[in-house]
């Protein structure tokens, strides 16, 4: 018998693989093609890029279902030079083992069909049926500088996540590797590049990255906390993401002296599911910030099939279904089950809450 979400599970691997090699010849070949949205954040063309991917894959298998992405084509509409260095990116970039890339589908037709992909992603999201939420660079500073950044794909069904997968082309491969920050845009690929999987009741997986078919994946933990104060925080490299002063008296208050390691992007889900590193703390620096699902989706599935709890800072666990943001959720506070009431309270007491 093949298992649940069996199907949707491999398309999603190979079609963040893809998407991944994309963003990947970006940071190689290509100048970034950094533009920037309304809200003044970044996005390049790798981000356009690898939503279109993704989408297409998406389209090709599940064609009824809708679709959270975070990009939209409206700019690339009015801007044709910015759409043919897209287009020629998307056209060119394939797995290399030839039945994976038919199974995904193959070719986008055309540039138009490209733009029209991505707006696929305009779904308003919300409590019924199945949406799949994409954040197709999650941390486009840290891919701009070199670090850390995140491939994102997460299936919901009535508002409950049943499939996440994270490619973090830039974390080592090895799951027991040491949690370091920002690897510098100096290093070489040579032994980075994550995909985490998780299905719902079905637990958590890593394997390497690759270009073609997929490796064989290991079940992935998070490390039991046996001595609160030798823990290690993930937290985000942008203190406007996370207040970091609240996450440094939360530490202290822990008797937590390790400094807490920062990276970019849902690399930090990914790398306390597989025990490099305890605890990933998001406190809230506004109070008008909504987080987004496609920040989070993945990420929260894959840390708790790997023994994790996942809640925001009031307690209560991420509400997928609320729409394109995590309207009823303050911040998010991700670590060991066994240990999380009592982050949760330390947490609660520095923010008075
Ligand atoms: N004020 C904010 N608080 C929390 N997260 C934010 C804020 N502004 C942007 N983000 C989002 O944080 C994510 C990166 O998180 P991290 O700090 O963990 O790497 C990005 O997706 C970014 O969204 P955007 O894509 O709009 O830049
Ligand atoms: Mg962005
Ligand atoms: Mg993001
Ligand atoms: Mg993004």
């Amino acid at each position: 018998m093949t298992s649940l979400y069996a199907k949707e599970l491999e398309v999603a691997q190979l079609a963040v693989q893809r998407a991944a090699r994309l963003t990947k010849r970006v940071f190689h070949e290509k100048a970034k093609g950094t533009v920037s949205k309304d809200d003044k954040s970044p996005v390049t063309i790798g981000d356009f890029g690898a939503q279109a991917l993704i989408i297409a894959a998406l389209q090709h298998h599940f064609p009824a279902d809708e679709i959270v992405a975070e990009e939209e084509a409206a700019q690339l509409r009015t801007d044709a030079p910015l759409r043919e260095q897209i287009w020629d990116l998307v056209s060119t970039t394939q797995l290399d083992d030839v039945a994976a890339e038919g199974f995904l589908g193959g070719r986008i037709p055309g540039a138009d069909a490209m733009l029209d992909l991505i707006d696929r992603g305009n779904s308003p999201g919300g409590a019924r049926g199945r949406i799949w939420a994409i954040d197709p660079i999650d941390g486009t500073k840290g891919f701009l500088r070199g670090g850390q950044y995140a491939v994102c794909l997460a299936l919901m069904v009535d508002g409950d996540v049943k499939v996440g997968v994270l490619g973090c082309p830039n974390l080592p491969v090895d799951d027991a590797a040491p949690l370091t920050a920002d690897i510098g845009a100096n290093q070489t690929d040579e032994g980075r590049g994550v995909l985490f999987s998780a299905v719902v009741g079905q637990g958590a997986t890593s394997r390497p990255l690759g270009t073609g078919a997929l490796a064989e994946g290991k079940k992935i933990s998070m490390k039991p906390i046996t001595e609160m104060s030798s823990a290690t925080f993930c937290e985000s490299v942008e203190s406007g993401h996370s207040n970091q002063s609240d996450s440094a008296q939360i530490a202290q208050k822990l008797n937590i002296t390790n400094p807490s390691v920062r990276m970019d992007s849902q690399a930090k889900y990914g790398s306390i599911a597989r025990g490099a590193g305890d605890i990933y703390l998001r406190l809230p620096t506004s109070k008008t910030y909504q987080e987004k699902i496609w920040d989070h989706a993945a990420g929260d599935l894959i840390v708790r099939e790997a023994g994790g709890q996942v809640t925001d800072t009031t307690g209560s666990r991420l509400d997928f279904s609320r729409g394109r943001t995590l309207a009823a959720n303050k911040g998010v506070v991700a670590a060991p089950a066994a240990v999380h009431g009592q982050v949760l309270k330390v947490v609660q007491e520095v923010l008075g809450l």
